[in-house]
């Protein structure tokens, strides 16, 4: 149940964002989005879930609609009048979901993202990394065919992002979903990401990734190497825009 585009093109008035471009997104796959900032990432984010409309060319859905991509922002949107269960329950009242079974999602969801000990909390009771997972739970509760991350950790500190990846990469091994996340954090994107989309000035390139789920890769120096050649490639652009 793929996202397709097909030779989109998509400007801001006179900024060009996005040149003909072809891509096909899969559910079940993680993709990292990864550029220098002001590139468009957040814009393709916008795009995918048919927030914006292209410029030319057509982005179709197979078998989906928009109601089943759900997108986690940086800033959360935890509204601090609602505690996690309130939180949860909101996008199942939203669709409908009928009480028995709202309330045995809503259990399955505190334990499968362990919140079960947070569930009375309100946003101003939870650290960071928690208010990170109980957006990520809210987001995931109704099963949706895609989730889509913008710098779903960039606020959090060395452990608690590790944490989260691994969080991230686990609920999505569990729940096939197709994960696409926007990150500035090269080792997170090669970490996450079974597919790197590269943006650039010029181009958008998918490239496919060798360290996929490797934190301590076996092969060092390709790992390295490989790192080093993505962040140079993101420098390079981002020197050519000052
Ligand atoms: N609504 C808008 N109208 C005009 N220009 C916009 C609008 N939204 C974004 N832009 C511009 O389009 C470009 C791409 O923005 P976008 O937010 O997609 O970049 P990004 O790669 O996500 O950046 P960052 O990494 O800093 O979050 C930027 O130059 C931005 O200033």
């Amino acid at each position: 149940m793929p996202i397709i585009f097909d030779q989109v093109s998509f400007s801001y008035q006179e900024k060009r964002i996005l040149s003909q471009l072809n891509l096909t997104l899969n559910e079940g796959c993680l993709y990292s989005i990864i550029g220098p900032s002001g590139v468009g990432k957040s814009t393709f984010l916008n795009l995918c879930k048919k927030k914006l409309t292209p410029t030319s060319g057509t982005i179709t859905y197979e078998k989906i609609t928009s109601a089943d991509i759900i997108t986690v922002f940086q800033d959360l949107y935890l509204f601090p009048w609602q505690t996690v269960t309130e939180a949860l329950a909101m996008p199942l009242t939203i669709k409908k979901i009928e009480s028995a079974k709202k309330k045995q999602l809503i259990a399955e969801c505190l334990q499968n993202f362990q919140l079960e000990k947070l569930e009375n909390k309100f946003p101003h009771q939870l650290s960071g990394g928690q208010k990170q997972r109980v957006a990520l739970a809210r987001g995931m509760i109704t099963s949706p065919h895609f989730l889509l991350l913008d710098e779903p950790t960039s606020s959090l500190d060395i452990g608690s992002k590790e944490n989260l990846q691994t969080f991230i990469l686990e609920k999505q091994q569990a729940f096939h979903q197709g994960i696409i996340l926007v990150t500035h954090d090269i080792e997170e994107a090669v970490y996450l990401g079974q597919k790197l989309i590269v943006f650039t000035n010029n181009e958008v390139k998918m490239i496919e990734n060798p360290f996929f789920n490797q934190r301590n890769a076996s092969n060092e120096l390709a790992y390295y190497q490989f790192c080093s050649k993505l962040k140079n490639t993101i420098k390079e652009v981002s020197n050519e825009n000052f």
